[in-house]
């Protein structure tokens, strides 16, 4: 299985070096070899961007090329046993020895072991890691380290390095992912990577990035691609989904008519065509961020990081959210197959357990929309002085007076309505934390009684961002279209604004001047929109161009022959080879003989 897995996984990367493509375009060939996930998926995604985000251009200029070039493969150790989230609380250490000019490395105790980095149990030969800078006798925090673990001719681990596979996991079973401990390793000092913070031949350290999280950058970067990553991978689950529900008849509403196609159950609409607009969503709003994204990188080039915590605010969030929308749809996708959606032949439960892995790597669900809720509540205290708000909190301003927001059922009315509710779910958590101040906690206590609202309020701040991204680059992009292309997106984003608004009536009654017949209004447009986009929904999904070879799906095939390919893969499970198994002989027969 490793054979197999690493063989494609150069087949992929080799291929496309020859064709000289940039490393995106490397995720998105890569799976069309990979049902989960390639070895190599940390090299280009973690190893080399951190070399072009951490190293000063003279080491850029040794590494980059090795990298590049396959002439050493990496991964990103940052994680230990013991430490995910909590970067500052990491145990390795690395500790500068100027009589030598090396740094060691050193793994203190079990739960400082690196665990989980990709490729890291047996393809890589080298690794970023994470450690604990000492310098004369200073701790300066996390830094990253460029490491050498393996023989490059042996692929031996070298001398003072513990590495090996981490086990099975729920999916990403084709990633090796591997644990890592240093015994008294020594590395040169020009293995710090050196853009943001220096060490001199005497130990002296010296401090060059002005911002004091440039450390993090490369996960800054992870989460933008991460955003655009789950669209692309809901996109494929609705496309199997949806061709499956067009091909499988269930059922018999009226006695005297065929069975239908499942797709024409208004449930089966309601449970799908929300992944349609979602994966729509999702992408744009992908494409939106990564402009900010390269928009901030510009500024921090001039020397400028004042966009850096709106970037960081907002990546938090919507990685947070795009990865948690995509698990619970792509298994909202597998629920609409019934016992085929189960099949792991039909693609879903790979498509799934890859998704419900993004939720927790590269920052867990909860810790970083708390992120997120820093930033919006010292925005919202920073409007209360009279400064300026960032462009996403500008609708902060209208919550000002306090007043309730008048429900207008228009789009652009319940994109003002998920506005006001995040504006008030923020007031709202500002005012739970004054109180508990007032009643005597410190801020830290009362930020953490809050800590369940403040999720909420930065989920409320994700989705009124996306809503607004979603129906104005919606607009934006169709104003050349024709008008039947324009009319069925625009279904779309409507769908996505109707369907948020009906999940969200809670927050719409508290925050604005919504009714109960305004509830029964959002119901039954919502319901008459699932059936004007019905007829559209084959050729939707269609139109996200998967080929087969990539949806791996005996459901989701363009050709609809599910039966025959669902019979096809069965015959090949190796059960099937013999009529009859060795283990009747072994075991059954004397069980059944009384003999065991
Ligand atoms: C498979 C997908 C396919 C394609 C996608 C492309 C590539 C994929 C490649 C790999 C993916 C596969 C595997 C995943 C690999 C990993 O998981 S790597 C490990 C990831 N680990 C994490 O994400 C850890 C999460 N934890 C943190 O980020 C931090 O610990 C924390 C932010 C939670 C807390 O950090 P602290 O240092 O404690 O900071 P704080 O006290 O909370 O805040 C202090 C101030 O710093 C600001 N800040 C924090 N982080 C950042 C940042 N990243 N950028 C900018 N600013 C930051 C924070 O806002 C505070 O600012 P104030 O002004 O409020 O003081
Ligand atoms: C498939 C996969 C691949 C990975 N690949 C890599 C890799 O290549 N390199 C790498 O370095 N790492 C990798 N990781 C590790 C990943 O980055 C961490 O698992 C992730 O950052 C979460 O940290 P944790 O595991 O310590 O969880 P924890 O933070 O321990 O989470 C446990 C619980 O505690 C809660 N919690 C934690 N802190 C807080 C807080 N401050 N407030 C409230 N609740 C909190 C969390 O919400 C969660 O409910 C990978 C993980 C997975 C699953």
């Amino acid at each position: 299985m490793y054979g197999q897995i690493v063989r494609d996984g150069l087949v992929n990367v080799t291929g496309i070096e020859d064709l000289g493509l940039t490393s995106p375009v490397l995720q998105r060939t890569s799976d069309a070899f990979f049902k989960e996930i390639s070895p190599f998926l940390l090299h280009f995604g973690m190893f080399v961007p951190t070399i072009i985000g951490q190293c000063t251009p003279e080491q850029q200029a040794k590494w980059l090329p090795l990298a590049m070039d396959l002439k050493i493969i990496g991964t990103y150790a940052q994680t230990e046993l013991g430490h995910g989230t909590f970067i500052r609380g990491l145990e390795t250490t690395a500790t500068y020895d100027a009589s030598t000019e090396q740094f060691i490395l050193k793994t203190p105790k079990l739960s400082s072991y690196k665990w989980w980095a990709g490729g890291l149990g047996k393809t890589a030969n080298h690794c970023i890691v994470l450690a604990q800078l000492y310098t004369k006798g200073v701790c300066h925090g996390p830094h990253p380290f460029i490491v050498q673990i393996r023989d490059t001719e042996t692929h031996m681990p070298l001398p003072g390095i513990k590495v090996g596979e981490i086990g099975p996991k729920l999916g990403f079973n084709t990633a090796d992912n591997g644990f890592l401990g240093f015994e008294d390793f020594r590395i040169p000092r020009e293995n710090l990577m050196m853009k943001n913070a220096q060490v001199t031949k005497d130990g002296t350290y010296v401090k060059v990035a002005r911002h004091g999280k440039l450390t993090y950058g490369t996960m800054v970067f992870v989460r933008v691609m991460l955003v655009s990553d789950m669209a692309y991978c809901l996109a494929k689950a609705v496309t199997i989904a949806v061709r499956y529900s067009a091909v499988r008849r269930q059922s018999q509403p009226k006695p005297d008519q065929p069975e239908p196609q499942v797709l024409d159950y208004l449930t089966q609409q309601h449970k799908l065509f929300i992944c349609i607009s979602t994966a729509h969503a999702m992408k744009l709003t992908s494409t939106w961020l990564w402009n900010t994204f390269t928009g901030v990188l510009a500024d921090m080039r001039d020397g400028n990081t004042d966009t850096l915590p709106e970037l960081h605010a907002l990546s938090s969030c919507l990685k947070a959210i795009s990865t948690s929308d995509t698990s619970a749809l792509i298994e909202q996708c597998r629920f609409a197959c019934g016992g085929h959606g189960y099949m792991y032949s039909s693609n879903l439960p790979a498509l799934y357990s890859f998704a419900t892995a993004t939720r927790t790597y590269e920052g867990d669900y909860t810790v970083l929309l708390l992120q997120t809720a820093r930033f919006l509540v010292k925005s919202w205290e920073q409007m209360d002085e009279g400064k300026p708000l960032t462009p996403t909190l500008a609708y902060l301003e209208q919550s000002r007076n306090g007043s309730q927001v008048s429900w207008d059922d228009s789009p652009e009315g319940i994109v003002r309505g998920f506005d006001a509710v995040a504006a008030g779910r923020i007031g709202a958590c500002v005012k739970s934390i004054r109180k508990h101040i007032n009643n005597g906690m410190d801020y830290e206590d009362a930020w953490q009684m809050t800590t369940v609202q403040l999720v909420g309020a930065a989920e409320a701040h994700c989705r009124a961002v996306i809503c607004r991204v979603y129906r104005d680059e919606t607009a934006r992009l169709t104003a050349g279209c024709s008008p039947g292309v324009k009319a069925v997106l625009d279904q779309l984003s409507t769908l996505y604004l109707l369907y948020w608004a009906l999940e969200r009536t809670g927050d719409l009654l508290r925050f604005s001047s919504l009714s109960e017949r305004d509830i029964e209004n959002l119901q039954a447009r919502y319901e008459a929109l699932l059936l004007k986009i019905r007829p559209n929904a084959v050729g939707l999904v269609d139109a996200f161009d998967f080929r087969d070879e990539v949806l791996m799906s005996t459901l989701g095939s363009y050709d609809g022959r599910v039966y025959e390919r669902l019979m096809e893969e069965a015959l090949k499970t190796p059960l099937n080879r013999e009529p009859v198994s060795d283990s009747f002989h072994k075991y059954i027969k004397p069980m059944m003989q009384g003999k065991l």
